[in-house]
C-alpha cells in the first residue's frame, strides 16, 4: 500500500483532499512535488534542471483512482515506485485498491517554502487540511533536530489538530542518509516503547505517538529525485538505475522500511 492509498482511505468518504507539505528549505518539498506529479524538471534535451528555493507556495492538482475514468493516466498521474518493485501501487490513475475501482480522488498539493523567514507564513496554510507530508533531507542529519522542532510546533496548531501525518525522510540515494527509525526517534515521534518497525503485509494503524499529540502517523524512506532510487542493498530495496534524475518519473517510497507507531 502506498504513500497516497493510505491518505485517501484515511479519508475514504472524501473525493477531495488538501494536502499540505512542510519542512524544512532544501529538504525536498518540491522535489516530492514533481516525482508525485511524474514531471521531473528536466531541460529541452531531457538533462535536469535545478530546483528553486519555494518563495511563497505553489498548489498542484493530482488525480488518483477512477480506474481511468476522468482521472489522469498512469503516465500523468502521481505515483509512487515502492521497494518491491512495482511501478505505482494503485495509486495511479488506472489503478484501484482491488474491490472495484474507487471514484477518482483529488488531491490538491501545497508546497510552501521552508526557509525560516517563510514560515512564519505556514499558519495561512492551515485551514481545511486534509493531511500533513513533512520532508525532511534524511540525508543531513544534523538538520534533524531542528525539523523535529519545527514539526512540534506545526502539531500544537490546534487546525491540525488530529490531520494525518506522513514524514518523508528524503535522499536515501545519498550515501549517510540515515533511515526512518533514525529520523522517527530525532523528531522526537518515537515515545516510550511506542515505534515500531513496518513488517511487510503488516499495516500499522497511527495511535499516540506524536510528541503527546494524538494522530495518525508513518515515517517513509524515500528518493524524490536522484538516479539510485535509494540504497537498494540495505534493508530489501532494489537497485533502480535510471540515466539521471528526468528519467525517473514517481516518488520512490521504501515503504517496507516504513516507521509507525505500534499499537
Ligand atoms: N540526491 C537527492 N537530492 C534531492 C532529492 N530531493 C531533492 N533533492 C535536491 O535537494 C535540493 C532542494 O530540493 P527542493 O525540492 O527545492 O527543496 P524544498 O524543500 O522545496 O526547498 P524550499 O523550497 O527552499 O523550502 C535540490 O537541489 C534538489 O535537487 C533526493 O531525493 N535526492
Ligand atoms: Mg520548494
Amino acid at each position: 500500500m502506498g504513500l497516497l492509498t493510505i491518505l485517501r482511505k484515511l479519508k475514504s468518504r472524501q473525493r477531495h483532499m488538501r494536502l499540505l507539505l512542510l519542512g524544512l528549505d532544501n529538504a525536498g518539498k518540491t522535489s516530492v512535488m514533481h516525482a508525485l506529479l511524474g514531471t521531473p524538471p528536466v531541460d529541452a534535451d531531457g538533462a535536469p534542471t535545478p530546483i528553486a528555493p519555494t518563495v511563497g507556495f505553489d498548489i498542484h492538482t493530482l488525480t488518483v483512482g477512477g480506474g481511468g475514468a476522468g482521472a489522469a493516466s498512469a503516465a500523468d498521474a502521481p505515483a509512487t515506485r515502492d521497494d518491491g518493485g512495482v511501478g505505482g501501487d494503485g495509486d495511479g490513475g488506472g489503478g484501484g485498491d482491488g474491490d472495484g475501482a474507487p471514484p477518482p480522488t483529488t488531491i490538491h498539493v501545497w508546497d510552501v517554502g521552508g526557509q525560516a523567514s517563510i514560515r512564519p507564513f505556514w499558519r495561512n496554510y492551515f485551514d481545511a487540511t486534509d493531511g500533513l507530508l513533512f520532508v525532511v533531507d534524511a540525508a543531513d542529519a544534523a538538520r534533524l533536530p531542528a525539523a523535529g522542532r519545527v514539526l512540534a510546533q506545526v502539531c500544537k496548531e490546534e487546525r491540525l489538530a488530529g490531520v494525518p501525518l506522513c514524514v518523508l525522510a528524503n535522499k536515501q540515494d545519498v550515501a549517510g542518509a540515515v533511515d526512518a527509525r533514525a529520523v522517527a526517534a530525532a523528531l522526537g515521534l518515537l515515545g516510550s516503547g511506542e515505534g515500531a518497525d513496518g513488517e511487510e503485509g503488516e499495516e500499522e494503524e497511527g495511535g499516540v505517538g506524536l510528541i503527546g499529540d494524538k494522530r495518525h502517523w508513518m515515517v517513509f524512506p524515500c528518493t524524490a529525485m536522484g538516479g539510485g532510487g535509494g540504497r537498494g542493498g540495505e534493508g530489501g530495496g532494489r537497485p533502480r538505475r535510471h540515466g539521471h534524475p528526468g528519467a525517473r518519473r514517481g516518488l520512490w517510497v521504501a515503504r517496507r522500511r516504513r516507521v509507525g507507531p505500534a499499537v
